[in-house]
């Protein structure tokens, strides 16, 4: 029996995230842009965070940085997905904050170690109401948004993705099984900046929906 969507985080399974689909994002840090192939990783389900509830970064972190990303949300599963029947399995989309300790991802880089420790912590995927797939006809015409104490930080426009979302899908698909409630975070534009204890973050999706959380420390 299908479940309910919009409360897909109490339930859904896993977060896979693309790394460097917005190429002024990945020059911005010093990376290469993707080639032929998107740049994969994992978050956990307890990295979900609902707004009302702070931000808390790692203790190992000390330049903790959001990166605003429009989330794919799964309605249905599959292996080896078309990419002309992916927009089928879509129920919908959400608005994520990767949450990601930069310090500790350049370290990981140095030393060749997988990202887990800089994107995978507890509260390191923000995340908005369900936003069911008929209210965004056009997902690759949207425009992402983050403000820090009321400041803007980052914009970008979804249009700028180097794979597009069906891509995607198909991609991702091919690899492991997409499931019913699995959430894709698809890239961050550029203008990724540290953030310190008590700022407010402001999300939102053109005036389509905004979501806020606050950064706390123990
Ligand atoms: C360098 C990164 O952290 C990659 C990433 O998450 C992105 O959105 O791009
Ligand atoms: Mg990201």
């Amino acid at each position: 029996m299908a479940r309910d969507l919009h409360s897909f985080w109490e339930w859904g399974r896993k977060i896979v995230c693309v790394g460097r689909n917005y190429a002024e994002h990945a020059r911005e840090l010093g990376n290469p842009v993707p080639g032929a192939e998107p740049l994969l990783f994992l978050k956990p389900v307890s990295a979900y965070l609902r707004p009302g509830f702070a931000i808390r970064p790692p203790r190992y972190s000390r330049r903790l940085q959001p990166e605003v990303e429009l989330g794919l949300v799964l309605a249905k599963g599959g292996s080896c997905i078309p990419q002309e029947e992916a927009m089928d399995y879509l129920g919908g989309y959400a608005l994520c904050l990767d949450m990601t300790a930069r310090d500790t991802q350049e370290e990981c880089k140095r030393e060749g170690h997988p990202w887990t420790l800089a994107k995978a912590f507890d509260c390191s995927c923000p995340v908005s109401d369900f936003i069911p797939k008929d209210m965004i006809p056009e997902p690759h015409r949207l425009t992402l948004w983050l403000k820090v104490n009321g400041q803007l930080r980052q914009q970008g426009q979804t249009s700028q993705m180097i794979f597009p979302i069906p891509y995607l899908i198909s991609y991702i698909s091919g690899i492991m099984k997409l499931e019913e409630g699995d959430l894709v975070l698809t890239g961050t534009p550029a203008g990724v900046s540290d953030i310190q204890e008590h700022d407010e973050l402001q999300a939102g999706i053109d005036d389509l929906i905004t979501m806020k959380f606050k950064v706390e420390s123990d």
